[in-house]
């Protein structure tokens, strides 16, 4: 490699030694770095004593994200970045208090990818057979947090989640995005062309469905309680001989051994799921939040009309509104809805006054820093 009016060349030897030093660098650098974490962990100690002390901070590991993102120069990107300092916060954490951290299984699921994607690698993995499950092992402090699925851009929303928060005291407080592709999966003695069953969870054949009424449509297609367990299915049905393909990720379908007949199946490119966070904290404004709450109405003509006017009229920019029935009486309903902001900023705060005024009931299910990554 020479330049122009560069007389002395730059040989490959030269560059791996140059690596090698700035390697020695970083390895130092984050080493003082994780020695920092350590003492924080002893302030928090000092400071909150034993029994209440928490260790992560989501709206303090956002900022540093974010920090990180808008002070990048390249030639890496900004999300490349902000992955690799994603990692060095999860492994410095871990140093502080390791995580257990509940989600919804079995290993292999997308809400794993979320867990992992939110919280880095370093975390103590609890995979849970349903999203209630899930709740009670936060509820119950067996888990620090958990992650639920709440909403697929194909599919919508989530009932199960949704209706788990209405007697639930957890707080969200986090939110993450998984691009979500599908594949279709045999064991690898199946020949594709014999697939009389198609095992995944309903959201995913859902999300696949044009494609399986277009490729498929002859193969009953049996919907179970995860995509991933849909792969555990067929790779055991596999091992008998049994001509059964999944649908699932490609986490999942390296776990079971499976061979992808076609990927990227999903009807949507940009498919893609929203989780959840839950834990028992609320958190503190981070400068870039989202608030969701939980809202009956009364049932009396312009009671929706009277919520949505307060948002309105203090400028409060909402981002979903969800309709769920109420479970007390019959035709009655419950709004979850979304919005920009924490519940401490003057504007949503007013809003929340408001809504309590003119709502049955508002709970604010928590306030929560904009998904980073
Ligand atoms: C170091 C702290 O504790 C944790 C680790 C962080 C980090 O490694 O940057 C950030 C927030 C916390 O989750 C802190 O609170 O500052």
């Amino acid at each position: 490699m020479t330049t122009k009016n560069d007389t002395t060349t730059i040989t490959l030897p030269m560059l791996r030694d140059r690596i090698d030093a700035i390697d020695a660098q970083i390895q130092d650098l984050i080493n003082e770095r994780a020695a920092c974490a350590q003492k924080v962990a002893e302030v928090k100690l000092t400071e909150q004593g034993d029994q209440n002390v928490v260790f992560y901070r989501p709206e303090r590991e956002a900022q540093v994200l974010r920090r990180v993102m808008e002070r990048n120069k390249g030639p890496l990107g900004n999300e490349e970045m902000a992955k690799i300092f994603r990692q060095v916060m999860s492994s410095c954490l871990a140093l502080e208090r390791p995580m257990r951290i509940a989600f919804l299984g079995p290993e292999g699921t997308f809400t794993q990818q979320a867990a992992l994607k939110h919280f880095g690698q370093s975390i103590i993995s609890a995979p849970m057979a349903a999203i209630d499950e899930v709740f009670r092992e936060v509820e119950s402090g067996a888990a620090n947090y958990g992650v639920v699925p709440v909403e697929n851009s194909t599919e919508g929303v989530v009932n199960h989640t949704l209706d788990s928060f209405r007697n639930s005291r957890l707080k969200i407080c986090g939110e993450v995005e998984v691009r979500i592709h599908h594949n279709l999966l045999v064991a690898p003695n199946i020949n594709p062309d014999d697939v009389t069953h198609i095992y995944s969870h309903q959201q995913s054949l859902a999300q696949c469905r044009a494609w399986l009424d277009r490729y498929w449509p002859h193969a009953e297609r049996v919907a179970v309680s995860s995509n991933a367990e849909g792969a555990r299915l067929a790779a055991e049905a596999g091992k008998n001989g049994k001509a059964v393909a999944a649908i699932a990720g490609d986490i999942a379908s390296q776990l079971y051994d499976l061979v992808v007949v076609s990927a990227n199946i999903e009807d949507h490119p940009d498919n893609t799921t929203r989780f959840l966070i839950i834990g028992n904290e609320k958190v503190p404004q981070s400068g870039k939040d989202k608030t969701s709450l939980l809202v009956s109405a009364k049932n009396e003509p312009g009671a929706l009309y009277r919520l949505l006017e307060s948002f309105e009229r203090h400028g409060v920019d909402m981002t979903r509104l969800e309709t769920r029935p109420s479970l007390i009486s019959k035709w009655g309903y419950v709004f979850y809805i979304d919005f920009w902001g924490h519940c401490e900023d003057e504007a949503c705060h007013a809003v929340i006054d408001e809504l309590r005024e003119r709502a049955s009931e508002v709970k604010v299910l928590g306030s929560y820093p904009v998904a980073v990554l």
